[in-house]
């Protein structure tokens, strides 16, 4: 039997998964690293920490495997979005990373604007957000000019793992799409923003696609991690990528909605012309010449968890969740929006902050659950709504992530998204979606389409009851209605917060 290796480089954590050639997992492993927060809204992280949890992760999967390395045919990845990594001439790394959930650029968004006007849409088909990687580069080169002067390119996290197993830079195509800096729709890097901001020639490395084999193991990474020095590494692609291909999200009509710490809405394009006007991302997908469009909840799991770990600490979110299920539609009329860190989608807004509107004295914890699970769920359900407006019909939509364990919660979606909804079988991530261009890669598959069809095995469907979705989208009405009558009320209240 042959494998394939799946490396989930995530913000918290690296996942490693061994999966063989009829999709099963064979394996698992994980190593966690730190963030370091040196300043409000600073988020960084050192790229070694990358390298020697992925050592770590790849020592143990093999030791409890078992199995030969002879026998891995291939290995790819699965990154973290936009992370800024700057290299020297000689590839060293010249400061620590600068991450997605990093927010001190706001300044350099409104310089973007400025100097591109409508070229940024044009060209980028994004808005200028401060997690993207444009920013952070312009705030090195204004905030500490001496050591941009030695900057000679620039990767993003899952690529600078991938130049430290194979000696190669590059960056996959997924992942670029997230740094402002790429023509997404002919998926090159664009000279007019390259020029614009005076970036060094050879700033930007060479684009390679999702599966395109890329080298194999150098012999030092070899002898830490215990692979082969023949398996061949292959391109990767953005987490939300990769999660959308182990989704099985590889052809016209797949959705896919994922509630892990972050929300995400998806849906799968083929036409590059699709024009959202920057109000969802849309970034080229690991499938090549395909495209997704995705709205982000900046806090979706994250409410969730926030609220147990601030009321129900002792519980378990099962325990805590089983009440929600004997509440009706709208927990009594009680609404809440899940803002506590800001939000993206479809209001990037980073001063605004959550709130529960029409708490009563009947109202219990399980009503306040139900209440932040319908939140997070109506979020969503706005960038789906621009989805819709865009023209775009969801035949059926796949849930992930961690708001995916909860049936009650699955129902909820079906019928506030009005979609059926369904679970996978076996869940594994990203990183599953990695293991799959790895598969392609080595020629097990002609395309990730044929890789998806024997990999995947979706579990129930959700169907929307219909006495439910009315009751929906009553509530859904006045939901939409809290952002602006509270983002004054919220702009007044951030000088008080500490
Ligand atoms: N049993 C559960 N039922 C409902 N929601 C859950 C459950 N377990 C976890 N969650 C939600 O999923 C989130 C974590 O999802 P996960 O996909 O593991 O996130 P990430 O990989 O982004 O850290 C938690 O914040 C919580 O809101
Ligand atoms: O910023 C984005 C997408 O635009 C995030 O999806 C990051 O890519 C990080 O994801 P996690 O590590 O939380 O999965």
């Amino acid at each position: 039997m042959k494998y394939v290796i799946g490396v989930d480089l995530g913000t918290s954590s690296v996942k490693t998964l061994l999966v063989d050639q009829q999709g099963e997992i064979k394996g698992e492993a994980t190593a966690s690293y730190p963030l370091i927060h040196e300043r409000p809204g600073y988020s960084e992280q050192n790229p070694e920490e990358w390298v020697n949890g992925t050592i770590a992760s790849l020592q143990q999967l093999l030791r409890e495997s078992g199995i030969s390395p002879l026998d891995i045919e291939g290995i790819s990845f699965s990154g973290q979005m936009h992370g800024l990594v700057l290299l020297d001439e000689q590839n060293n790394v010249l400061r620590n990373a600068i991450l997605w959930n990093d927010t001190r650029t706001t300044k350099e968004c409104r310089e973007i604007e400025q100097k591109l006007g409508d070229g940024l849409l044009k060209i980028t088909r994004n808005a200028a957000l401060e997690g993207f990687t444009l920013p952070k580069v312009l705030w090195v080169q204004k905030h500490e000019p001496e050591l941009f002067a030695r900057a000679a390119r620039f990767v993003l996290p899952k690529d600078y793992l991938r130049y430290r197993m194979t000696g190669h830079v590059q960056m996959e195509i997924s992942d670029a799409a997230g740094t402002l800096m790429l023509n997404v729709a002919e998926g090159k890097w664009s000279e007019e923003i390259v020029q614009a901001f005076g970036l060094p020639e050879g700033f930007c490395p060479p684009i390679v696609g999702s599966s395109e084999d890329t080298g194999t193991i150098l012999p030092e990474f070899a002898k830490l991690s215990g692979l082969s020095e023949k398996t061949r590494v292959f391109g990767g692609g953005a987490d939300n990528a990769c999660g959308a291909v182990g989704a099985g999200i590889v052809r016209e009509g797949d959705a896919m909605c994922s509630i892990g710490t972050s929300g995400v809405v998806l849906t799968y394009e083929e036409d590059k012309n699709k024009d959202f006007a920057g109000k969802v991302h849309f970034f080229n997908h690991a499938h090549p010449g395909a495209f997704y469009a995705m709205g982000v909840t900046l806090a979706a799991g994250y409410s969730l968890s926030w609220f147990k770990d601030s009321l129900a600490p002792e519980l378990s979110f099962d325990e805590m969740l089983k009440p929600v299920a004997d509440l009706p539609p709208g927990a009594d009329g009680l609404l809440f929006t899940p803002y506590l860190v800001g939000e993206r989608t479809p209001h990037a807004d980073s001063a605004i902050r959550a709130s529960f509107i029409g708490l009563s004295g009947t109202h219990r914890r399980e009503h306040m659950a139900r209440a932040v699970m319908e939140g997070i769920t109506f979020s969503l359900a706005e960038s789906l709504e621009l989805f819709r407006q865009a023209g775009i019909n969801t035949r059926r939509i796949i849930s992930i992530g961690g708001g995916a364990k909860n049936p009650v919660w699955l129902q909820m979606q079906a019928d506030i998204f009005n979609t059926p909804v369904v679970s996978l079988k076996n869940e594994q991530g990203p990183a599953m979606g990695a293991a799959m261009m790895a598969a392609v890669g080595s020629g097990w598959f002609d395309s990730l389409k044929e890789c998806a069809d024997k990999f995947i095995g979706y579990g129930k469907t959700y169907e929307p009851i219909p006495e439910n979705v009315a009751t929906y989208a009553g509530l859904f009405k006045l939901y939409q209605q809290v952002y602006s009558a509270t983002r004054e009320l919220n702009q007044g209240l951030q000088e008080f917060r500490g």
